[in-house]
């Protein structure tokens, strides 16, 4: 019996996230080895030549996962038929831009991508959203793909600050990454997050006694946290272009773990419930449980001491001033 197919649509297929991206999809690790994944692929008009050259160099790849590849610059032809849609297509910050300048460019982009999807989407279509400002880029899409698309099936990228927070943690313990657990992010993807290692482990043993010298301490509360907040900063400034290669990498992770399960909480922006006090409508980075087939719970019942509760609490204030500014820059 033939394993069925599965249905991917990326925006922006023509950037630099989804040259690494896309073999990431091909190569069976999030959907399967005998599942063949039709591509869906959009971008602007003046990127469609370049876009066929990508489905050359997919079709030269020779993976037996490869489907049906579309190339067009028509939203809704995308969506169409798709049940997973990631949102690349976006302008990226350059060196010395500010966020705020990318939030009036993209908010546009992902109000009339919700529009399409709540045309055509499947109700089923679990959507992530990259292009930056992430959280609220996805948070005005949900809006909009509402009723057809419910709001937990929109999550937000912030799995690369969860990879970057694991790797520092790992790279200063001398441990291997597997055995770092619960470390997590919380907030924006943006440099006001809070990337939280206060309850991780290191091979069972609490951080605390993993990395137990004072110069650790000050470590986890000052370098680490600087050093995650400002690494995506830190990439454009040396490559003066913003990350792709472990961009891609995060997007396979969040993929595989939301449809396939994980054994450790991972960190994604999901539409706040409310959970830990945060206003419900924004999307918010929150350590959460996956259960496969796209299904997920935040991890409730954690306990937020004084300090934790003012990290959180400035990052979600800088995402409701956010979705504020794109829904004042949508409605222009
Ligand atoms: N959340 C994260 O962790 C994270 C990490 C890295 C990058 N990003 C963001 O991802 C986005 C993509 O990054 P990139 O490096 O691939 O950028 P890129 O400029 O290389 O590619 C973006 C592509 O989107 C296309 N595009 C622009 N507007 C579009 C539209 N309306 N519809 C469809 N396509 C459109 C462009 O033509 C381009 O091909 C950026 O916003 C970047 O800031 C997010
Ligand atoms: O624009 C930024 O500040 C970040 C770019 C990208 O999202 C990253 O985290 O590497």
């Amino acid at each position: 019996m033939s394993a069925p197919d599965v249905t991917v649509a990326v925006t922006g297929a023509a950037g630099q996230i989804a040259y690494s991206l896309l073999p990431r999809l091909l190569d069976g690790t999030i959907f399967g080895a005998r599942v063949k994944v039709n591509l869906h692929l959009l971008d602007v008009t003046p990127a469609l030549e370049a876009l066929g050259g990508v489905k050359l160099e997919l079709e030269d790849l020779r993976l037996p996962t490869l489907g049906r590849v579309l190339t067009t610059d028509d939203q809704e032809t995308a969506f169409t038929g798709a049940d997973v849609a990631v949102m690349l297509g976006a302008f990226p910050r350059k060196d010395g831009m500010e966020r705020a300048d990318l939030l009036k460019k993209n908010c546009h982009i992902f109000a009339e991508a919700g529009k399409s999807l709540a045309r055509v989407g499947k109700p089923t279509c679990k959507v992530l959203v990259v292009g930056n400002p992430a959280n609220t880029n996805a948070a005005i899409l949900a809006r909009n793909a509402a009723p057809t698309i419910p709001a937990q099936n929109v999550t937000a990228l912030t799995r690369l600050d969860h990879n970057r927070l694991n790797s520092q943690l790992a790279l200063r313990a001398g441990a291997r990454l597997d055995d770092v657990r619960h470390a997590v992010i919380w907030g924006n993807h943006s440099s006001t997050q809070f990337p939280d290692a206060s309850r991780a482990t290191i091979a069972g043993t609490p951080v605390g006694e993993a990395l137990p010298s004072a110069d650790d301490t000050a470590w986890l509360r000052g370098d680490l946290i600087a050093c995650v907040q400002k690494r995506g900063a830190a990439i454009i400034k040396a490559r003066k272009l913003s990350s792709a290669m472990s961009a891609a990498k995060a997007i396979s992770d969040h993929l595989h773990d939301l449809l396939n399960g994980a054994d450790d909480w991972v960190s994604m922006g999901v539409a706040s419930d409310g959970s830990y006090g945060v206003q419900p409508g924004l999307v918010y980075s929150f350590p959460c449980a996956c259960t496969g087939g796209g299904a997920f719970q935040i991890v409730q019942g954690l306990e937020i001491d004084d300090y934790s509760r003012g990290m959180m609490k400035a990052t979600e204030d800088e995402l409701a001033a956010e979705l504020q500014d794109a829904l004042a820059a949508a409605a222009e």
